[in-house]
Order: C-alpha cells, then sequence, then structure tokens
C-alpha cells in the first residue's frame, strides 16, 4: 500500500484546479443504467471509487471506455446479475445501482455497500421509498433482494432522515416508474441537483431538485446523456482549508462559490483571508487561526466531509473549540492521530474539544478513512519535521491526486510503496 512522506513547514502558492466531483459522478454513472444507448460523462475525476464503481457496472453487463476525462458508458447489453460483496465492498455508491437495476429489469440481488466506515450507515430510507414505488424487499446470504413483480409506480415518499444516495436512489429509480413521485424531506445538497439536471436532459421531469421536496414525472423511456460533471465541493473545500493553514496565497480554481458558503464563513471567521473572483478563490493564510465552533448538518450546514480537514485547522487555533459532529456516530477515528503530532483533542460523544496548541511536529499517522486522509495530509504539511501517512489508499478513493496537486503549489511530498 502507498504512504506519503510530507516534509511540513513550506507554504502553498500558486493555482489548483479543482476537478470534478466524486459523490454526483458516480449517481450520473449510475444514471447510464436507465438507458440503452451510449452515455458520455465529461470532467469524471480520475480516482478508485470511480474506476470500482465502473467495475461494478461493468460486471452488469455495461461498456465503459475513458478518453481523458470523458467516460463512455453504454448499457444497452446489461443484465440484472447479482452483485456479490468483492464488488459492492469497494464503494459505497455501489447501493445506487438498486434504483435503476429495478426500475429497468424489475429484480435486483445485492451485497450490502461499502464505503468509509463512519458509522452504522443504514439503507432503510433506500428501502422504504423504494417499497413505496411498489418493489419487496428480502435478505438472504448477505444478499438484498428485490423485487417488483409489476412496473415501479410513482408514489408519496416521506424520509425519515435526509439521505442524499437515498434521495438519489429513489430519483433514479422514479424517473422509470410509471406516474408521479413526490419525496419529501428530500437531501438538498449539490449532488442531487447535479443528478435531477442530468436526469432532466434526459427527458425526464423533475422539480424541487435541491429543496426538500423533489418531485418526478417518470418517463416510459430515457435518453442517453452527455453531460459534464460538477467540480467537487469537496476537493475544494480541502484546498481552502490547506490555503487557510499556508496560502502564501493559494489561488483555488473551478470553484461553485454558493457550495462553499457555510465553509467560507468558518474561515474568515478563523482568520483566513479569502477572495471571490468568479470561479477563483484565492485563499491567504491565517497567520494565527482563531478558535471558532463547528457543528456538521445536511447542506446548505457545515458538510461532514469537511470536519476532519477543519479539525486539522482548530488544532493549531488560538482558543479552544468545540466541533461537533451531527451525521456519522464514528467520524472522528481521525482525532487520535493528530494528537500523535501533538494536537490536543478530547472526544465526548458526538463533540470534539480542541485545545488550540502552537505547533503540530511530524510523526507517523495512518489514514483512517478517505476525508481523515485529508486531514492528515493537511496536518503534515505544517507539522515540523516529516510526517509519514500510511494508507493512502482511501485518500486515492475519493481524490483525483491530492499529492501532486499540493506538490505543484509548493508542498513537500513524496510518495512511496510500503
Ligand atoms: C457517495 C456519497 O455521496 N457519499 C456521501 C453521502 O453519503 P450517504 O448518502 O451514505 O449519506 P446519507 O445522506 O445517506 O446519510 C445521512 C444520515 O442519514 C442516515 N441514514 C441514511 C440512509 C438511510 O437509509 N438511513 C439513515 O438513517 C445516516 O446514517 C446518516 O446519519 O452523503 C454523506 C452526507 O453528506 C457524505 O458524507 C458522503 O460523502
Ligand atoms: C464518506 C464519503 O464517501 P463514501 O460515502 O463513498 O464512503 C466521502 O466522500 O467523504
Amino acid at each position: 500500500m502507498d504512504a506519503l512522506l510530507i516534509h511540513g513547514g513550506n507554504d502553498l502558492s500558486g493555482e489548483i484546479q479543482i476537478s470534478g466531483s466524486k459523490n454526483a459522478s458516480l449517481p450520473i454513472m449510475a444514471a447510464a443504467m436507465l438507458t440503452q444507448n451510449e452515455n458520455i460523462l465529461k470532467g469524471v475525476p480520475d480516482l478508485l471509487d470511480v474506476r470500482n464503481f465502473g467495475r461494478i457496472l461493468e460486471h452488469l453487463g455495461a461498456r465503459l471506455r475513458r478518453e481523458g476525462e470523458n467516460l463512455h458508458l453504454n448499457s444497452g447489453n446489461c443484465s440484472s446479475r447479482a452483485l456479490p460483496s468483492a464488488l459492492t465492498c469497494t464503494v459505497r455508491a455501489s447501493i445506487l445501482v438498486l434504483g435503476p437495476l429495478l426500475a429497468r429489469f424489475g429484480h435486483v440481488k445485492v451485497s450490502l455497500p461499502g464505503g468509509c466506515a463512519i458509522g452504522k450507515r443504514p439503507i432503510d430510507q433506500h428501502i422504504k421509498g423504494l417499497k413505496a414505488l411498489g418493489a419487496s424487499f428480502v435478505f438472504e446470504n448477505g444478499y438484498i433482494v428485490a423485487r417488483a413483480c409489476h412496473h415501479l409506480r410513482g408514489a408519496k415518499v416521506l424520509f425519515d432522515v435526509p439521505t442524499v444516495t437515498g434521495t438519489m436512489n429513489l430519483m433514479l429509480a422514479a424517473s422509470l416508474a410509471h406516474g408521479i413521485t413526490v419525496l419529501s424531506n428530500a437531501a438538498q445538497e449539490p449532488e442531487v441537483e447535479d443528478l435531477a439536471a442530468c436526469l432532466i436532459g434526459m427527458g425526464c421531469v423533475i422539480e424541487g431538485a435541491g429543496t426538500d421536496q423533489v418531485t418526478i414525472y417518470g418517463q416510459r423511456n430515457l435518453s442517453p446523456y452527455r453531460y459534464k460533471v460538477m467540480s467537487d465541493r469537496i476537493e475544494c473545500g480541502t484546498f481552502l482549508v490547506a490555503g487557510a493553514l499556508a496560502g502564501n496565497p493559494l489561488i483555488v480554481k473551478g470553484c461553485i462559490h454558493k457550495h462553499q458558503a457555510a465553509l467560507l464563513e468558518k474561515l474568515r471567521a478563523i482568520g483566513a483571508r479569502i477572495e471571490v473572483t468568479g470561479g477563483s478563490i484565492t485563499v491567504y493564510k491565517a497567520l494565527r487561526p482563531r478558535a471558532v465552533d463547528i457543528c456538521t448538518g445536511p447542506f446548505p450546514g457545515f458538510p461532514t466531509d469537511m470536519q476532519p480537514q477543519l479539525m486539522t485547522l482548530l488544532c493549531i487555533a488560538e482558543g479552544a473549540a468545540v466541533l461537533t459532529e451531527k451525521l456519522f456516530e464514528n467520524r472522528f477515528m481521525h482525532a487520535a492521530w493528530l494528537c500523535r503530532l501533538g494536537a490536543d483533542i478530547t472526544l465526548a460523544s458526538d463533540c470534539a474539544i480542541i485545545r488550540g496548541v502552537p505547533m503540530l511536529s511530524g510523526s507517523t499517522v495512518v489514514a483512517t478513512d478517505l476525508r481523515a486522509s485529508a486531514c492528515l495530509v493537511l496536518a503534515g504539511l505544517v507539522a515540523s519535521g516529516d510526517t509519514i501517512v500510511r494508507s493512502v489508499a482511501h485518500m486515492d478513493r475519493g481524490f483525483d491526486r491530492l499529492d501532486g496537486k499540493l506538490v505543484a503549489v509548493g508542498g513537500r511530498i513524496s510518495r512511496f510503496e510500503e
């Protein structure tokens, strides 16, 4: 497995271009299962989750071909084959085949999804919603087996909690269902809106995506898409935090400003100077960051996928901050490793109390999940001396060349095989 050696202390200056969004690319790849002809997704990031999800679609009979940043997907020869855990455990979004396969073939057999081990991550809301559309479910030998004896039918679905992939799964299924589906308490994340924009381009009628009520008018057939995925707001946010830590200045290009509102408010309060010009955000490091309390929440709240990176910044802030994680019950695994680098963090239930220290110092740490790996890389960039971050396969799952992009703006990082 690869590891990174980071020599801390260098400023970061220059431009970084943001890649396409992982969490929008995966559901849009799943949408290719709704059509018979060739779809083209543009701006697809080069990362492990995309490759692994591609393997899942290929297992189902789809043909995929990458040409630079464009991914061609053709699911004309697909059938609903069983998806074993060896495939589904590689990527959380594997659960997104449920909706399209049920809508198109009327049956699915799929093992439970993998992804970051940041909590229990149940899929009861996906199942509740698909049941409302007429599917029945049994669980046998580790597989979810779903059937729709008749065509899926539009229905009213009230989610108990807003779920991002749950909302997407229902949108995918409902787009080929008979009649109208209304999703209430739906997730409002930008990736949901991006999937809706793609489905609308395929001929589906969808209202309200990006609000808590989404209405989908099911279609008999959908056309293939030619669609450019939105830029990755979590990659963007990660580089904005890198800028607040070490920017002199760091210019992040390809940003969608409205996606960063919650993060920018906190970075400014912490003391970073930030200038927004069109699709670029320039960040100057906070000379002595100030402690600020943060609480994660569904969009437009503070994103849980940025919580670990913010923890790094708060580790070297003046004063004590309370960081509250409201979405996932096991998303503080990085705290122990930040303490190895000299941070002072106390965990209490869903809170981390972070007492800022003047400086972190290099050590060997282990990435436990995707965004935790980014927080440790950021910590290595500002720690004194050398930091080794092990298990960066987690990082490669969801970041398009994070280390390479940081090296290009002055980060001293080298990759080696352990
Ligand atoms: C591939 C992808 O897009 N992953 C993102 C997606 O994950 P994912 O879609 O898995 O996250 P959800 O939005 O579903 O989870 C939100 C909350 O709802 C709960 N829940 C979810 C589904 C369900 O059936 N029952 C239930 O109780 C979860 O335990 C969690 O507490 O949104 C998360 C929240 O923004 C992000 O951290 C992930 O990066
Ligand atoms: C938690 C994440 O990914 P996944 O849902 O794929 O595990 C993430 O992108 O931060």
